[in-house]
């Protein structure tokens, strides 16, 4: 998508250990315009699909997931991160590595919101390792609900995660792939 392409080369800023920071449009700061137009840009790739459901994962996915989800019509379940006196009866959980908080969470999804009844889209704003994706990927398993794919706004294609579970079948639509980046460039996959 070159309207993001052209937003992560004029503000994304490259920090060590593989980090992109481009907090003033995508997970800090939300340029909400923008996600509208990844919204567009994943519902014109997913438009066969019948989607039922947007599952993404706290904290930087929620707000792109809500903004795609109106260009589906249908509800947003995030995973949780943390436990919570809100977070009642049986849960789908599976651990998850951050990226940037280098830790690991058991992630969380009331049973109540995911069923076999569902055909999920997955949304979130980066794909990297990929353990991200493979968490929701096993929390959607559980819930016996159809995984449609997934739908990445910048995937880092040189850390491998999206191009290892492309090559198990699952289909990811990343609207910008970096397969190059250092202090002073940042290079596309066509
Ligand atoms: O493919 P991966 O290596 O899993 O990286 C991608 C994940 O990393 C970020 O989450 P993170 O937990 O780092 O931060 P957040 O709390 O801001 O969402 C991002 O939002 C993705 O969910
Ligand atoms: O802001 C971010 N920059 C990154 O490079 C990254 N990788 C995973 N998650 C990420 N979030």
């Amino acid at each position: 998508m070159e309207q993001l392409k052209q937003r992560i080369l004029t503000e994304g800023r490259v920090k060590s250990g593989n980090v992109l920071k481009v907090d003033s449009f995508l997970n800090h700061q939300m340029d909400i315009h923008l996600f509208d137009e990844m919204g567009k840009a994943f519902k014109e790739r997913y438009k066969e699909d019948e989607i039922t459901k947007i599952v993404t994962i706290e904290a930087s996915g929620i707000g792109i997931a809500c903004i795609v989800a109106r260009h589906f019509n249908v509800p947003v379940v995030f995973a949780k991160k943390s436990e919570s006196r809100n977070l009642d009866g049986d849960l789908y959980t599976s651990p998850i590595y951050s990226f940037t908080h280098q830790k690991e969470y058991m992630v969380r999804v009331s049973k109540k919101f995911l069923s076999a009844e569902d055909k999920v889209l997955v949304i979130d704003d980066f794909l990297a390792n990929g353990k991200a994706l493979i968490g929701l990927l096993d929390i959607i398993k559980q819930s016996g609900a159809t995984l449609v794919g997934a739908g990445i706004a910048i995937e880092k294609g040189f850390q491998g995660g999206g191009d290892a579970l492309r090559e198990q079948g699952i289909r990811i639509e990343s609207l910008a792939i970096i397969d190059e980046m250092g202090e002073d460039f940042i290079k596309f996959r066509d």
